[in-house]
């Protein structure tokens, strides 16, 4: 595949990311976005083509989380040397595997985070609202999209309950398959816009982004580079342009999204239920029979559907345990911290003395 040459706003460049940026950063580098992660160091695309560069330690323990698809980067005029990571304007994240609950990035600057969901098995309320809930606490706009309507005799339905969990949302039923079908997602993939999706096993995620790319861009793959042997290496399509000029970031990360601390993303998603709550006679109301509850009425007068009142609880108390773990990890890590730098102090102090 040839990369061709792209400038900084079709690379998706907006002018906000300047603000960090001094004079002094324009003249020692210059802004590179890392369309791929490897073991051999980061994919960059910039003004100046395709690079690889490899991210100093320094850096790296600057960030937390670390650069992922999608970032900015400052790199080094003449040097493949990350200089520094540009501050983000969105981080979508995700609790790692395994129980450490560590906070992994998965991809950056995304603009639109289309939530994908068939309208027919799929078709979920709750778990439409658990990744509205990610999208908003990642800071990015979400756009739902339903699948399969070509399969569907009902779509409206469907349309419907979707806009009644998100009024202020963006709902699109699409034929996955059919590329004037498709279009309908066009006001989201303008050149230099950044989109990825999420959604269950089986939706139709690829389909749709292999009929967005059309046949003919679909047989060339990964963007083929040399490794630190010198070797041909292919790497995942992890960001790739679209015809149009928009970008999709598909990681793999993005296909396994757990809900973690979502606590901002679940007041936009929740809005009502906390302006109901903020109605409540007494203000640490639990909504469990207590005596003037105003969530209670809401259920009661059908205004407000108790599957979601459900749902708003399950997310709050893994988003509560998510912070917990997080909490237990930064007290952990600053406990073993002050214990090994007193050991190498007093390891250092007994050297002294030997010598
Ligand atoms: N008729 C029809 N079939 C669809 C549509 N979207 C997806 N499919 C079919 O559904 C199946 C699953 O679609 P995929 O694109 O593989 O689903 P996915 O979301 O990428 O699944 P994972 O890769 O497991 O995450 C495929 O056989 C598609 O052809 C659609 O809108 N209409
Ligand atoms: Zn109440």
């Amino acid at each position: 595949m040839s990369i061709q040459a792209y400038t900084l706003f079709q690379l998706g460049w907006r002018p906000g990311y300047s603000q960090h940026l001094t004079l002094q950063d324009f003249e020692a580098g210059y802004p590179a976005r890392v369309v791929g992660v490897h073991r051999s160091g980061l994919s960059v695309l910039s003004a100046r083509g395709l690079a690889t560069v490899a991210l100093p330690r320094d850096v790296a323990a600057g960030v937390e989380p670390a650069a992922t698809v999608g970032d900015w980067l400052l790199v080094e005029m003449e040097t493949p040397r990350v200089l520094r990571l540009i501050e983000r304007q969105s981080l979508i994240a995700r609790i790692a595997a395994g129980s450490e609950h560590r906070v992994q990035a998965i991809a950056a600057n995304l603009d639109t985070l289309f939530v994908v969901t068939s309208c027919n098995d799929d078709f979920n309320l709750s778990r439409l609202e658990r990744y509205l809930a990610v999208a908003f606490e990642a800071g990015v706009e979400p756009v739902i999209v339903l699948t399969k309507a070509d399969l569907c005799a009902d779509v409206e339905t469907c349309l419907d309950a979707a806009r009644s969990i998100a009024p202020a949302i963006a709902v699109v039923s699409i034929d996955a398959t059919s590329a004037p079908s498709v279009e309908n997602l066009a006001p989201w993939l303008g050149s230099g816009q950044t989109v990825a999706f999420v959604g269950s096993s089986g939706v139709g995620k690829s389909t749709l982004a292999n009929t967005l790319i059309g046949s003919a861009a679909q047989a060339t793959g990964g963007i083929r580079e040399d490794d630190a042997r010198g070797r041909h290496t292919t790497t995942a399509r992890e960001m790739f342009a679209l015809p149009g000029g928009a970008w999709v970031i598909d990681t793999p990360g993005m296909r396994e999204l757990r809900v973690g601390s979502v606590e901002t993303g679940m007041n936009a998603v929740f809005d009502d239920i906390e302006a109901l709550a903020a109605q409540c006679r007494f203000h640490d109301c639990r909504h469990q029979g207590d005596r003037g509850c105003a969530v209670a009425a809401a259920i009661d007068d059908g205004s407000l559907d108790g599957r979601r009142l459900d749902n708003y609880r399950k997310l709050q108390r893994e988003a509560a345990n998510a912070a917990r773990s997080t909490r237990e990890r930064h007290e952990h890590d600053r406990h073993y911290g002050l214990l090994n730098r007193r050991t190498q102090r007093s390891q250092r102090e007994k050297k002294g003395r030997d010598y």
